[in-house]
């Protein structure tokens, strides 16, 4: 038996206006053709906290209440898609708020990565760890042309990749080609992620990417929404139903891994660096 929420009977065009809304920490704009731009917009560097997550997650239900046309992910900072995980939320952390983080990446990743409607992202500035995660969940991915890397380095920082992402690596580039970067965690530049099809095609500024992810939305105008969407779980089950079984699990890694001496002094050092990054500007 497949879902319920997979079975997605008719789109809807609303006008612009009845679907829009503004949180503290992400836009959602509908345009007149019905399809939802989700902006992310937690200044500086849109890095993933408790609340951010939550809020992403409870927007993409509403995009699928609403029976959106698609949606198109994008970001408000003029430079990064997104930085990853709050490394904050792991460094000497809140064992409880460590729980509410890791609960709800997991609740992010499996409603983005199984949502029912046409998904795209515009990819307008760096996207490592989590950043890259949320663009491997869409359907389809454009990336603004410039000096930014895109990757799954969580080695480099110390924490393990787990299975469900690099599933959905897998499902995107070469098994090869993800081993050989998700081992030493490292980051593609626009031209190389082009080419080993992490991304499908680069745009010259973020609103040519949205352009671009619009276009693919609308090529499912004529494909019937049940049809897209129980084909779409069908490539994606052999991911995401091993994942459901195995949260639990999955969240007590996390944390035994986040929780090691060696893990907090890496974070301890990231954090520093960045803060010497910033003072060096
Ligand atoms: C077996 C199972 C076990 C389970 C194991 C778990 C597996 C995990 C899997 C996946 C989930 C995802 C994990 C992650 O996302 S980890 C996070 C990794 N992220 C990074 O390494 C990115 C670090 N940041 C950067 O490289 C740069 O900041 C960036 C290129 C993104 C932007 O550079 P830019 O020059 O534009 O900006 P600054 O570096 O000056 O940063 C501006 C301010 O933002 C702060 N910052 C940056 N990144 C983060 C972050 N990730 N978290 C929190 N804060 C961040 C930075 O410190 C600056 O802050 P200040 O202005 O206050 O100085």
């Amino acid at each position: 038996m497949f879902p319920l929420r997979l079975l997605r009977t008719a789109r809807r065009v609303l006008p612009a206006k009845s679907l829009s809304t503004t949180g503290q920490l992400t836009d959602l704009t509908v345009d007149n053709e019905g399809i939802a731009t989700l902006t992310l917009q937690r200044a500086p560097v849109n890095s993933l906290n408790v609340e951010l997550l939550q809020e992403l997650t409870t927007v993409l239900g509403q995009v699928e209440k609403d029976k959106a046309k698609g949606l198109v992910l994008t970001s408000a900072s003029p430079s990064v898609f997104s930085a990853g995980l709050d490394i904050t939320e792991m460094y000497n952390p809140n064992v409880e708020r460590l729980t509410a983080l890791w609960t709800s990446l997991q609740d992010l990743w499996a409603t983005l990565y199984s949502a029912p409607y046409p998904t795209a992202v515009a990819i307008n500035g760096h996207a490592p760890a989590g950043g890259c995660m949320m663009a491997l969940c869409c359907e389809y991915r454009t990336m603004v042309s410039g000096r930014y890397t895109i990757g799954l380095n969580e080695t480099a920082v110390g924490i393990p990749v787990p299975e469900w992402l690099i599933g959905t690596m897998c499902k995107v580039i070469s098994q090869r080609e993800a081993e050989v970067a998700l081992n030493a965690g490292l980051m593609f530049t626009v031209e190389e992620a082009l080419k080993v099809g992490l991304i499908d095609e680069t745009a010259t500024d973020k609103a040519d990417a949205i352009e671009k992810s619009k276009k693919f939305i609308k090529r499912f105008d004529k494909i019937s929404p049940i049809a897209h969407s129980l084909t779409k779980q069908r490539f994606r089950s052999d991911v995401l139903q091993p994942f459901a079984k195995n949260r639990e699990a999955d969240l007590n890694q996390f944390k035994y891994v986040v929780l090691q001496p060696e893990v907090q002094e890496l974070l301890g050092q990231i954090i520093q660096k960045l803060k010497q990054k910033k003072a060096a500007k």
